[in-house]
């Protein structure tokens, strides 16, 4: 079910930032930076930064009501690590984050915008995969999962192209792995048994 719209914007404070802001006096502690586009109904973000607080993670979503509910269930349940910036990724994202300093970039389930005139909102796109590979640190990881088959496909493709290297070799898709986070979304799929198309990307060391 929806949440009802919180009052509170999100993230906003973020967003005009023309450069990287000091993440380390942000959350008031060092260690793995990490960022998840498109985190919906928080499902995933929630529950990795409960198993991992250790981890700085900030996740985008622009849809509001989602956005202040995942914020607002963090810091009901105490958690310091999670940040959420309820605006478009792909505007923010490469001002926001300092090349080479990103440890993984989580992408679920993006939408898969069937429209040929909607296309242009499509996270994965060559220019932007460039800025993601920019963005990570060298070893750095991106984690995507999807359940639309060609769109897996063609995402891959993409990321392959601008420079992602498959551990697993070109288009080979990742098995899943039960210790992994499973989305809000992923869960449905998990439990109707539904394939998921999973990769896990590396950036080159050099
Ligand atoms: C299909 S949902 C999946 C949500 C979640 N990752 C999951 O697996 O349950 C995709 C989400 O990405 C968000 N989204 C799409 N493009 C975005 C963008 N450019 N910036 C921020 N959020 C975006 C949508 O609002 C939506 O909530």
């Amino acid at each position: 079910m929806r949440p009802a719209l919180l009052p509170d914007p999100v993230g906003l404070k973020f967003v005009p930032l023309e450069a990287p802001p000091d993440w380390d006096a942000e959350f008031g502690f060092t260690g793995p930076l990490e960022l998840e586009i498109g985190s919906g109904a928080g499902g995933h973000a929630l529950e990795y930064c409960r198993r991992n607080p250790g981890v700085r993670f900030v996740a985008f979503e622009w849809r509001k009501k989602y956005a202040r509910d995942t914020q607002m269930r963090a810091e009901k349940a105490g958690m310091k690590n999670l940040r959420v910036i309820e605006s478009d990724a792909r505007f923010v994202v490469p001002r926001i984050f300092a090349p080479g300093s990103l440890d993984v970039i989580h992408l679920q389930f993006p939408d898969p915008w069937w429209k040929r005139s909607h296309a242009k909102r499509a996270v994965v796109q060559p220019d932007f995969a460039k800025v993601m590979l920019g963005l990570l640190k060298p070893g750095g990881r991106f984690d995507m999962r999807t359940d639309v088959q060609d769109r897996a496909v063609a995402m891959l493709e993409i990321l392959e192209a601008a420079g992602f290297h498959n551990p697993l070799g070109a288009g080979v898709f990742h098995p899943y792995d039960p210790e992994e986070v499973p989305s809000t979304r992923e869960r449905r799929y998990l439990a109707s048994g539904e394939p998921v198309y999973r990769a896990r990307l590396v950036k080159p060391a050099s």
